[in-house]
């Protein structure tokens, strides 16, 4: 690998006569899946996002766990004081950074950190530094509704209610009932008063309730930016679960803006977020929906740091505003992946024409996956497939698959 690396950082000098550039890169991206257990096709995928030598990087910090990290619980005491008790019980740790005022990095530990007295009393949440910012970018004000769509195990609707300071509501739904248990656990444990529990497909706002002052989409995603917690991400996910994704993010996506009030006097904003580092869970998703939604527009993630959404990627182009958006990385913020992208909802401008109508309010049941095109048929494929999926989730009954009509294609 560290040859390929040399040769390609300085192709024209360093190349053996005869071979071409892309020989060096093929041979690279079986090395990196060889050697670090990926499967070929996510080897490729994930290399792609950086310049040569930076992927080796990051590919290097999959393989190494990310700082623990905590979270004080505002509504029963303070980082200071919090720290301090820590400290006592033999707790080695550290304010995480500035971007943060309730943030802890713990470096050692005499004590279990997920079983203290402290712990069980709801003053701290072990959650990893990256789903802060999502939270940080919302930045939920008093009295405020907000809408948590995709909410268990509940680290930002807990973070949420904290920054309400227990006034307002936070809508905290989870299509998985099965989740929403430990949803409703933490909720309890923190102390959050101001929170209710529910288990809808995300699809379904804003039938089932809008007009929000915020929204929080943290999507359920591939999870390529969290590969060091969980390494069955290197070989169990094929290009149809990025396909499946990007199409229900898409779908997701418009409900969340749909479901936020643009009269709201201190809010009417969505984020946007992923803990994955693909272009197609990210700025394409985010594209699509500043494609959908006139009305909306990204504005500063407020968060302070990260690298900018791509523009371009590979012959795709997305929105200028897109590089408002930004990309962690573990390699670069020693935390996990993450994806982060702040909407301001705005009134909608009447449609004018009947197909205007029509075509705004067919778009989150019709998708389309441009700027790659599919092939209808094959999209309907992914919508039952996705339906069937939450309906087992719901634990309803599923009819059994339509076998494929073989005599059209013959
Ligand atoms: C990234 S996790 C959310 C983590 C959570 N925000 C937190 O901070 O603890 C994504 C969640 O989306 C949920 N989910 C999947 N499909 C959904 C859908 N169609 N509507 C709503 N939630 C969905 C999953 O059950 C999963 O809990």
């Amino acid at each position: 690998m560290k040859q390929c690396v040399h040769v390609l950082r300085n192709f024209s000098r360093r190349a053996e006569s005869g071979r071409s550039r892309s020989e060096y890169v093929d041979q690279l991206v079986a090395d990196i899946a060889t050697y670090y257990g990926y499967n070929d096709f996510l080897a490729q995928k994930l290399f792609q996002l950086f310049p040569v030598a930076e992927a080796i990087e990051f590919f290097e910090a999959n393989e190494v766990a990310r700082p623990v990290t905590i979270r004080t619980n505002t509504l029963k005491t303070r980082r200071r004081d919090l720290a301090q008790v820590l400290i006592n019980r033999g707790v080695n740790l550290e304010p995480i950074g500035k971007w943060t005022n309730v943030g802890l990095q713990v470096f050692e530990s005499s004590v279990p950190i997920g079983a203290t007295p402290e712990y069980l009393a709801g003053h701290y949440m072990l959650q990893a530094a990256s789903s802060f910012l999502p939270v940080v970018a919302l930045a939920p004000q008093p009295e405020e509704r907000v809408l948590d769509m995709a909410s268990a195990p509940g680290g930002k609707t807990t973070h949420i209610a904290a920054l309400l300071q227990n006034t307002g509501v936070v809508f905290a739904n989870d299509a998985n009932k099965a989740r929403t248990k430990s949803l409703t656990a933490n909720v309890h444990r923190l102390g959050c008063k101001n929170v209710t529990v529910c288990s809808y497909d995300g699809r379904e706002f804003p039938k089932v309730i809008g007009g929000f002052d915020r929204v929080l989409l943290d999507a359920p995603c591939s999870g390529t930016g969290v590969i060091s917690k969980d390494s069955s991400v290197k070989v169990n996910k094929s290009e149809r679960d990025f396909q499946l994704l990007s199409h229900l993010q898409k779908q997701l996506i418009l409900c969340a803006i749909d479901s936020v009030s643009p009269d709201s006097k201190t809010g009417a904003v969505v984020v946007y977020s992923t803990c994955s580092v693909t272009v197609d869970e990210n700025e394409a998703v985010v594209d699509y929906a500043l494609r959908k939604r006139p009305n909306v527009k990204l504005v500063d993630t407020g968060i302070g740091f990260g690298r900018e959404g791509f523009t371009k990627f590979r012959g795709k182009v997305f929105h200028p505003s897109v590089s408002l958006t930004r990309r962690f990385y573990p390699h670069v913020h020693n935390m996990d992946g993450f994806y982060v992208a702040k909407f301001k909802v705005e009134k909608r401008r009447k449609p004018d024409t009947s197909k205007e109508i029509a075509e705004q309010e067919a778009a989150v049941n019709d998708v389309d996956m441009e700027p790659t095109r599919f092939n209808d048929n094959e999209d309907q494929e992914f919508i039952e497939e996705s339906k069937r999926k939450q309906m087992k989730a719901k634990g309803l009954r599923v009819a059994p698959r339509k076998k494929p009509d073989v005599s059209a294609s013959v």
